[in-house]
């Protein structure tokens, strides 16, 4: 379980990320976190493992709290918690099955890491692990062959690969059509339900986190303004969440979008026929 309690982050800059936000996730729940650019998103994903100091407040995982940690308590630490990136920051030249297995870099002494000696027991899970996202036949192929859906998959198992008990998944399919950003929201959210793994995720695209996300949290301007299922993002909680605006203008781009699909299919089967 992850609690934050009182969270709260300034930029030297003097701007206000986060302010206060205090929410727990319980074990196997996945959260979805919406809100317009400037939000303070990102900066709440990257609070919690401490990729940026918050300024107030305690991220606690389990019993330990995160924040205040010295620097290799909280490189143990961090091990506890798998990183889903937008741009999948996978090492292009190296093997899928490489880069799975890197999931558990923090696990093994450097020298092994260098001689690429990993483990047996960790080799004959990363393969477990491809053979679970759909991959065991690319594994061998280097990560830059792949497609952006695939990348993404080698993410999602590199960050498996590190037996995390929380996965922070920033903007995973920002890069992807929308059908392989279903495909991938599926995987991510099946996986999850098997393993009884909370995530929390960023998620630019509101009908997708309504599809998927059992519980969404709205931000705005650093602060919590929505908490709940996706049946009650009402209209007027969105309008809330985005401004009236901002949120008119992202429904008319949904709208064309489901357009442009519908269209696009109609061509297909017209050509099939
Ligand atoms: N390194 C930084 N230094 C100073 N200010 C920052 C920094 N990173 C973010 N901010 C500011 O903090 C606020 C929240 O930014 P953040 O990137 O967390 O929002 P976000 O909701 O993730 O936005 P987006 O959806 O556009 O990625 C913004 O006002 C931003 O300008």
């Amino acid at each position: 379980m992850l609690t934050l309690s009182g969270l709260s982050k300034t930029y030297k800059t003097g701007d206000t990320a986060l302010a206060d936000v205090t929410l727990t996730v319980p074990e196997g729940q996945i959260l979805g976190l919406i809100g317009p650019s400037g939000a303070g998103k990102s900066t709440l994903i990257r609070c919690i493992n401490r990729l940026v100091e918050p300024t107030a407040g305690e991220v606690t995982l389990g019993k330990v709290n995160l924040v205040g940690l010295g620097k290799s308590e909280l490189r143990r630490q961090r091990r506890r918690i798998g990183m889903i990136f937008q741009e999948y920051a996978l090492v292009e030249r190296l093997t899928v099955m490489e880069n799975v297995i890197s999931g558990r870099l923090g696990y093994v002494p450097f020298w092994r890491s260098f001689l690429r000696k990993y483990p047996g027991a960790d080799i004959q899970r990363a393969y477990q692990l491809l053979d679970r996202i759909g991959l065991i036949d690319h594994a061998d192929k280097r990560a830059d062959a792949l497609s952006g859906g695939q990348r993404q998959r080698v993410g999602i198992a590199r960050a498996l690969a590190q037996d995390p008990e929380l996965l922070l998944v920033d903007e995973p399919t920002a890069s992807l059509d929308p059908k392989t950003s279903r495909q991938i929201m599926r995987l991510l959210t099946e996986i999850c339900a098997e393993r009884g793994l909370p995530a929390i995720v960023n998620i630019h695209d509101v009908p997708l986190a309504q599809q998927f996300m059992q519980r969404i949290v709205g931000l705005r301007a650093g602060r919590v303004v929505f908490d709940g299922s996706p049946d009650e993002l009402t209209e007027a909680t969105l309008t809330t969440i985005y401004g009236e605006e901002d949120w008119n203008e992202m429904r008319r781009g949904d709208e064309e979008q489901a357009k442009a699909e519908a269209d696009a299919r109609e061509r297909m089967e017209a050509l099939a026929q």
